[in-house]
């Protein structure tokens, strides 16, 4: 994994957004729609905050989750709520956006359906992803029952997570599906994320799964 490290997290954050758009661009030079995924959490807002003003054809732009909690679009934990509100907004309101959450169904009962939706949208286009000091990004959490279905190679595109110390369930795209990605950007802060990083590398992919979606991934780090 390449380390590109930022002065600061503002600079951070403007300079992937601006690495991004550049991305999503050129995929949009050669093919009809860019498939992009993107993370929950707290990292990503900055970044989706300079992002969502790109002056590109957001049209044909089709953002996914790389993961969900499994709760409603008006919960506070919601991703695809952070998503809605801090990327799709601006010239990204004409994304098209493909949510995972189904009220009335569980993970396991919504997976299959939600993979035909996305399968037009395999490989995904431009890949960012979050990380936990764990070494979990999406929902592949060291520990979680679901984890090694989720890391085979032969794994579904979407996978039902419950995790140790989640307060829900949790659904993720497959390790496969992510790795698979033409292009793939870590976003991380702190010096534990960092430290993670470099503990990662000695470890396998079940205790450090950050090490199954990275093959030629770049991670971009501020402190
Ligand atoms: O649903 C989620 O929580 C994310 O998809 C997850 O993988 C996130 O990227 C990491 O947990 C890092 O979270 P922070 O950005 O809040 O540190």
């Amino acid at each position: 994994m390449k380390i590109e490290t930022y002065p600061d997290r503002e600079m951070l954050a403007i300079d992937v957004a601006n690495l991004l758009a550049g991305e999503l661009e050129n995929c949009l030079f050669q093919h009809d729609t860019a498939s992009f995924a993107v993370p929950g959490g707290t990292t990503p807002g900055p970044i989706f905050d300079a992002l969502c003003a790109a002056d590109l054809d957001w049209s044909r732009v089709h953002v996914m989750l790389t993961d969900e909690r499994w709760v409603a679009p008006d919960h506070p934990r919601s991703n695809a709520a952070l998503v809605r509100e801090r990327l799709l907004v601006d010239r990204a309101a004409q994304a098209h956006f493909v949510p995972f959450y189904r009220a009335g169904q569980t993970p396991q009962e919504a997976a299959a359906d939600l993979a035909q939706a996305l399968d037009p949208e395999l490989p995904i286009s431009v890949l960012l992803l979050g990380m936990g000091a764990d070494m979990h990004t999406a929902s592949l959490f060291p520990g979680a029952e679901g984890l090694e279905r989720a890391l085979a190679s032969d794994a579904p595109a979407l996978c039902p997570i419950v995790a140790p110390g989640q307060p829900e369930p949790r659904m993720t795209l497959s390790a496969r599906v992510l790795n698979d990605a033409m292009s793939k950007h870590l976003v991380i802060f702190g010096e534990d994320k960092r430290d993670a990083i470099d503990r990662a590398a000695r470890l396998p992919p079940e205790e450090a799964p950050i090490n199954a979606v990275m093959d030629e991934g770049v991670v971009h780090w501020a402190a």
